[in-house]
């Protein structure tokens, strides 16, 4: 059970980089996550390596895990950020400093004007744009502030690509990106509005996809846009390539580097001798399986042949399996020797049918207050989390080389009610 993970055994007891996860719970309490920050960092440098030979800026996801003791390392590490809206923006820039934001992308289908003159502001290096209305509206905001506004448009390549219906992106029948024919003539509108500089383009086909092919498919589609635009007159620079590599949930062997490695070889090979800056978004990859969501066994119960055992989490801390029926591995935080397996759900305190993190899941049998770990959790966890049941959300441990360290608390009763006026 390890595959790339940084939560090992050792003594029978589960550690994160040799801090034991108990001890944490012990500390901190459930549900409680629990992240490496050694492998956060790892593979930041692993895409940061592999795409060493081409000019690159390694623009990470905040929507994957927004925690700021976080962003604040990937900007250390000299990162830029994909951000979706003016809160992520907010948080890349308390992280991260007002320079970062020369290393930031803004993507998303629905940004609103006081969202863009925020990243006007900051002047963040560039505006992934989704629509023309979208760019009537940026060109507005700009020429009202004076600025050039440094866009590129995102162009939906329909290309299709294996993963979750929900996190597809890449077809012409979803909502993301311009569509790539239309795109060269939105471009020449764009050109012609003093406040805007069309400095690049942008395709992102999806999230949690494991071939690289659809990747470099898209990738291609879009530099033979950019040929074309540069032939325009464009002055087209950046080529984000987008996020969406894959890990593995399952408990099967996991090469990261090799996986990388395979990405960046494709990208490589469709970019070819052309003269770009790739910016890349990877989300998942750099922070998906350094994190794991720990959470105490409240109650057993059964209901005619079905076993189920009830945790402290809930659908509201990790949503994934409810909302996209993903799979995490789930294992015990302090083995018992001898345990016996046994089949059943692993479900939440909230009321919904559909707040579970496993079903039908063979596992030892677990006393009530055993901990267990639900694995691969750091990305699309706490960041997709809500208040739902009025539940308090999970504090948030890194484990450093100094040490764990708890970078957010745990929420109060009074801050949830804090916003409203009975
Ligand atoms: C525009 C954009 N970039 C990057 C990402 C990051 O995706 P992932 O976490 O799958 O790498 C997403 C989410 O799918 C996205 O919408
Ligand atoms: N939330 C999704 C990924 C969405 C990517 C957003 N662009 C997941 O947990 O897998």
């Amino acid at each position: 059970m390890n595959q790339g993970r940084p939560f090992v055994y050792a003594d029978a007891r589960l550690k994160c980089d040799g801090v034991d996860v108990a001890e944490l719970a012990e500390q901190f309490g459930t549900p409680l996550y629990v992240y490496s920050a050694n492998q956060i960092a790892e593979r930041a440098g692993l895409f940061q390596t592999a795409f060493a030979g081409v000019s690159h800026t390694v623009c990470y996801a905040v929507k994957a895990n927004s925690s700021l003791a976080i962003l604040k390392m990937l900007a250390a590490q000299g990162c830029g950020f994909d951000i979706v809206s003016g809160g992520e923006l907010a948080r890349v820039l308390a992280a991260g400093g007002r320079d970062v934001a020369s290393r930031v992308v803004f993507s998303g289908v629905g940004k609103t004007a006081a969202e863009m003159d925020e990243a006007l502001d900051a002047e963040i290096l560039q505006f992934n744009v989704e629509s023309e209305p979208e760019l009537e509206l940026l060109a507005a905001r700009a020429a009202a502030k004076g600025k050039r506004a440094r866009i590129a448009l995102r162009v939906n390549p329909d290309v299709s690509a294996e993963t979750h219906p929900y996190i597809s992106t890449g077809l012409s029948a979803h909502k993301f990106g311009i569509g790539i024919k239309l795109a060269r003539a939105v471009y020449t509108r764009a050109a012609a509005m003093p406040s805007i500089e069309t400095t690049g383009v942008s395709v992102h086909i999806g999230s949690q996809i494991r071939q690289v092919e659809p990747f470099a498919e898209a990738l291609a589609k879009t530099l033979a846009l950019v040929a074309e635009l540069r032939s325009d007159g464009h002055q087209i620079r950046y080529v984000d390539a987008g996020g969406g590599l894959g890990i593995e949930y399952a408990d099967k062997d996991f090469d990261a580097a090799e996986q990388v490695a395979h990405y960046a070889a494709a990208l490589k090979s469709a970019l070819g001798s052309m003269d770009v800056h790739l910016l890349l978004e990877p989300g998942r990859f750099l922070v998906g399986q350094a994190g794991a969501l720990i959470t105490r066994v409240l109650y057993r119960k059964q209901n005619g042949d079905k076993k189920f055992v009830i945790v402290d989490a809930g659908m509201n801390d990790l949503i994934r399996p409810a909302l996209y029926q993903a799979h995490h591995e789930i294992v015990p935080v302090v083995t018992r020797e001898g345990s016996l397996d046994e089949e059943a759900d692993i479900v939440g305190p909230v009321c919904e049918s559909g707040d579970f993190f496993a079903r039908a899941r063979t596992l030892p049998v677990s006393e009530d207050g055993d901990l267990l770990a639900v694995l691969d959790a750091g990305a699309y966890g706490l960041s997709l989390s809500s208040n739902y049941n009025t539940r308090l959300r999970p504090a948030e441990v890194l484990v450093e080389s100094t040490g764990a360290r708890l970078v957010r608390r745990r929420e109060t009763y009074e801050e949830l009610f804090a916003p409203e006026m009975p």
